[in-house]
């Protein structure tokens, strides 16, 4: 035994070859925490007193090689200042140079994933061997950061400058013959072969029949690349780059960038360095702080989602009523997660274009060669389209998705009840009717949820479950359960109107439409909100969602919360919705919708929405800033987020910020509406709800919100 630890333990195997394993104990995975970091140094410095040492390979015990950092101690070292960071990195660089240096040839036996600092301390190693079942990269990017092990530095040597930036700023993790390509990885090999072509690489290195120390040099050494070239490689990286996300909302790839034409011509000490101060710098971005944030919340909502299932009843086989947008969406999202469902609707007509958009969906993946026909035809005979409740009785959930009309279901969810087993639950997706009124017509109301997916549902990851006031633990248990199984983010809700998603939405709809009466532009409004981040601006997706669905809403909103939801005016979208501008769905809604040369849907800023929003704009127009718009519109937005976290309507802020996030697309580099007012600062968010609170109710500061800005509390801890 050359080392023991608890995370690492050196070995010596045969001839002299040493065994340096990863088997964090008490851990499904190995990750560098500040204990792996220690007890790494320690290894290298007993390697390098031990004279026996031929050769090393290093493996893990566990089914992911090294999954990264540990990401939950980013948030405590990224509040220090930028110095300090840097330091910390420099000094865990120290103890990768030392292995790198140790002298004797080193291979990395790359068993499962290999993710950032996984990958880095692969790239210390002269020679890597990837088993057929890993994966390798570098994801930094996606948490507003970049490789800070030296993966800058030893990957632009070990796979070119090229390969390196697309690596780092993607941060797509690549498969064994994508990596084999690259040069990232120098085999691959079956998982079962991996151990032994590992030891047979390092006994070639030792053999002299491989020049490791070539390897080696090469990594030390600085990129040998003329001024032209340089210019023309970073050139042409910033402009692929930039083109896909914005550096301004998404610094992380451009500090990476730059960071690495200032160390290209230096050796590595001094490489090593400067990729240590870039990566301080992008550490302390805001937009650091709210990817962190969001990979934290992510895994927080998907524990909640397990903790929640834990008394799920077994689902086998379920059933949806409608096979609409919604219904038929469902259905392909069940079957194509292995779960026979029945599709039942009252036109066959509908079933028809359900089970054809379910078709079209899928002979996209086999177009792309991501399914077999088979597989396909697999998937689609397990939707059984029906006009009739005749299979029912052995359902084991039904998921309602018929027209957004409170009577409607009631009466559909009343007959079903009598139809399915004592122990079916019922589910309903809708998008504003109080799950608890639902309920009411209902002789097992404990059965009864909410279920609301998001369109299109095949895309869109999040799933509401909502708990009315007479809904069981094993209700919720159930539904959460079935939505992850449909591969879907399920995060629990209680009941009132709109539930969280659209209680939040329609007031950024009302101060939208607010704007639009006192003067703004519609579609300067929408370029203002996409620049700030939004994937489409509030008229751009009022038409995606439709104005009718929009008016529909509006009315149960302003009747649940009269004081915030019911305008005194007729606004905009009423306007248009009653002028038959129905948005996409018949062409016209703010825009038109045109088809392009290529035959691509086109939007165009119509004249006549703007002759017909005259009828309701103030005549005395007044003119607005862009931040006016971003501050009216995110007031409205963020202060109903805080008013459903004060009413119990949802959890925690980690809960409320990853729902926006995926239910209407909020930026992700904000990090969700709780985590941007602490960013903002909640005193200065208070002084701008003063600001407009002019405006009304929905503008006005959250008793919450005054509470912890006296107490000098954040939605998240600040150490
Ligand atoms: N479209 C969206 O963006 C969206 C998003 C989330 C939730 N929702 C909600 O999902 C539900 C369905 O919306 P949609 O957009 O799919 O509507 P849709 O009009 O496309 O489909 C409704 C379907 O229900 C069928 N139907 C009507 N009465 C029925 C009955 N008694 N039994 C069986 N089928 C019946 C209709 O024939 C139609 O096929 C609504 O409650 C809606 O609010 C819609």
């Amino acid at each position: 035994m050359v080392y023991q630890g608890n995370r690492i333990t050196v070995t010596m195997l045969e001839d002299g070859i040493a065994n340096m394993q990863y088997n964090a104990e008490n851990e499904s995975v190995n990750k560098f925490d500040a204990e792996t970091n220690k007890q790494f140094g320690e290894a290298v410095s007993a390697l390098e007193k031990d004279d026996n040492v031929k050769g090393l390979i290093v493996t893990s015990s566990k089914g992911v090689f090294i999954a990264g950092a540990d990401i939950t101690e980013f948030v405590g070292s990224f509040k220090k200042p930028e110095s300090e960071i840097k330091d910390w990195v420099v000094d865990v660089n120290d103890a990768f140079n030392r292995f790198e240096d140790l002298p004797f040839p080193k291979v990395a036996a790359i068993n499962g994933a290999a993710l950032g600092g996984g990958c880095e301390m692969t790239l210390v190693c002269e020679y890597r061997v990837m088993s057929d079942k890993a994966i390798i990269g570098l994801p930094e990017t996606q948490l507003g950061i970049f490789p800070g092990f030296g993966g800058t530095v030893r990957s632009t040597r070990v796979i070119g400058i090229d390969n390196a930036l697309e690596l780092i700023a993607t941060g797509t993790p690549k498969k064994p013959l994508d990596a084999l390509k690259l040069g990232l990885v120098d085999a691959t090999v079956p998982a079962d072969d991996l151990q032994d072509a590992a030891i047979d690489l390092v006994k070639k290195c030792i053999s002299g029949e491989l020049d490791w120390q070539a390897k080696r040099e090469e990594k030390l050494a600085p990129v040998k690349l003329n001024q032209l070239e340089q210019a023309m490689a970073f050139n042409s990286a910033k402009g692929m780059i930039f083109a896909k996300a914005n550096p301004k909302q998404y610094p992380a790839p451009a500090i990476a960038i730059e960071t690495i034409e200032k160390h290209v011509n230096l050796p590595r000490d001094k490489a090593i360095e400067v990729e240590a101060a870039g990566f301080a710098k992008a550490a302390k971005t805001p937009q650091a702080e709210s990817l962190v944030g969001l990979f934290l919340n992510d895994q927080l909502v998907k524990k909640l989602a397990k903790q929640h299932s834990k008394k799920a009843h077994e689902i086998t086989e379920a059933a949806v009523l409608g096979a609409g947008i919604m219904g038929g969406g469902i259905a392909y999202q069940a079957a194509s997660k292995g779960l026979p469902i029945i599709m039942k609707d009252i036109k066959a007509e509908q079933l028809d274009l359900g089970m054809g958009e379910a078709s079209k969906l899928l002979g996209k993946m086999v177009e792309r060669k991501k399914m077999t026909p088979a597989k396909m035809g697999e998937t689609l005979s397990r939707i059984r389209p029906t006009l009739n409740y005749g299979d029912f009785s052995d359902t084991d959930i039904v998921i309602e998705a018929v027209v957004e009309n409170p009577n409607v279901k009631r009466s559909v969810l009343k007959e079903v009840e009598g139809l399915v087993k004592d122990d079916c639950i019922l589910a309903s997706n809708t998008s504003t009717i109080s799950i608890t009124y639902l309920a009411e017509a209902l002789e097992r109301p404990e059965n009864f949820v909410g279920m609301h997916f998001f369109n299109p549902v095949h895309r869109m990851p999040l799933v509401e479950v909502i708990r009315g006031e007479k809904s069981s633990e094993e209700a919720i248990a159930t539904t959460v359960a079935l939505a992850s199984k449909m591969g879907k983010v399920p995060v629990v809700v209680n009941d009132c109107p709109g539930f969280l998603v659209n209680r939040v939405l329609f007031p950024y709809f009302g101060a939208f439409d607010l704007l639009l009466k006192q003067g703004a532009d519609f579609a300067h409004v929408d370029k203002v909100m996409e620049k700030f981040g939004w994937p489409m601006g509030p008229a751009y997706l009022i038409d995606v969602v439709g104005l009718d669905t929009g008016v529909h809403g509006a009315e149960v909103m302003a009747e649940g919360f009269p004081d915030r939801m019911k305008p005194d005016y007729k606004g905009a979208i009423q306007h248009l919705y009653e002028n038959e501008r129905l948005g996409q769905k018949n062409g016209v809604g703010f825009y038109k919708y045109e088809t392009d040369k290529r035959g691509k849907p086109k939007k165009v800023a119509d004249d006549a929405t703007y002759e017909l929003l005259k009828a309701t704009t103030d005549s005395d127009k007044q003119a607005f800033d862009d931040q006016a718009i971003i501050d009216r519109t995110m007031l409205a937005f963020c202060n109903e987020t805080v008013r459903c976290l004060e009413d119990n309507i949802v959890s925690t802020p980690s809960e409320a910020d990853m729902a926006m996030i995926m239910g209407v697309g909020f930026p992700p580099f904000r990090g969700g509406p709780c985590r941007y007012i602490d960013q903002m600062g909640l005193d200065n968010y208070l002084a701008l709800c003063e600001k407009y609170a002019h405006l009304g109710k929905a503008y006005e500061a959250p008793q919450k919100i005054r509470d912890m800005a006296a107490a000098g509390e954040t939605f998240y801890a600040t150490a």
